[in-house]
């Protein structure tokens, strides 16, 4: 397979992951500042190239209005994360039908890295979130929505005033074939981030670690971008831990 994967710098990735713990197979790339599309299908990467531009007016109003929610002036997130030249990836997942020797999950239990998290979906079904309470609920995307998610770093940067929820794909009990586009919008790779002042004071200390985005992400061992995990456990500072 031409984008099978050679190393972790791969600008487009596909892989299929068939294991007890994940079924999945996935084209990921990355999509901001440059946008690294497929040369074929032709269309493809017009599409892509449109998709992505109106994702980033999303993300751009998203971040005026939740600077607006902590009660900044609204160039907030974007001069935090300096979401003008943030590291966007682009993740297209298609989960088989459930087999039983597959096991139940198309994608383990994570939190996702960057600022806002969108996702679409052809049919509904599969994507859990984990409740505060401990429990597993069935997120369900109305057709032609947008689910947003938030990301680990608008976690940090609020010192945990915004969390970034954990989630799983089943694929247990799913009768049908699904397609998932996944697009993570991070901060610029050398923005450091932490804790910001405004969040930080004697009764709410620091509970993260001050690391450039590209370092957190290199958190889990490679430069994970494309494999794209979360490292948010490692950020925790330890006498913080609730
Ligand atoms: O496909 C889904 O519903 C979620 C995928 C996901 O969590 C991810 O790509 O980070
Ligand atoms: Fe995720």
């Amino acid at each position: 397979m031409m984008y099978s994967r050679k190393g972790p710098l791969d600008t487009i990735q596909w892989g299929l992951n068939s294991s007890f713990g994940e079924n999945r197979e996935y084209i990921k790339l990355f999509s901001h500042p440059h946008l690294y599309a497929p040369f074929k299908p032709p269309a493809f990467s017009n599409i892509l190239e449109e998709y992505t531009k109106e994702m980033r007016i999303v993300v751009d109003g998203l971040a005026k209005a939740i600077s607006k929610t902590l009660g900044f002036e609204e160039k907030y997130i974007e001069k935090a994360f300096k979401l003008k030249s943030g590291f966007d990836v682009m993740s297209m997942n298609l989960y088989p039908v459930n087999s039983r020797t597959k096991g139940p999950f198309g994608f383990p239990e994570h939190t996702d890295p960057g600022f806002v998290i969108a996702l679409t979906q052809d049919v509904d079904g599969g994507l859990q979130i984990l409740s505060h309470q401990g429990k597993w609920i069935n997120c369900h995307i109305p057709h032609h929505a947008i689910l947003i998610q938030l990301g680990d770093q608008l976690e940090i940067l609020t010192n945990g005033k915004y969390k970034s929820h954990i989630h799983r794909v089943t694929v247990d009990n799913i009768m049908v074939e699904r397609i998932s586009v996944v697009t993570l919008h991070g901060p610029s790779l050398h923005k450091v981030i932490s804790p910001a002042k405004e969040f930080v004071d004697d009764e709410h200390p620091k509970k993260y670690h001050e690391v450039t985005y590209k370092e957190s992400l290199e958190g889990n061992g490679l430069f994970g971008p494309i494999d794209l995990h979360s490292s948010i456990a490692e950020l925790r500072l330890p006498q913080n831990l609730d």
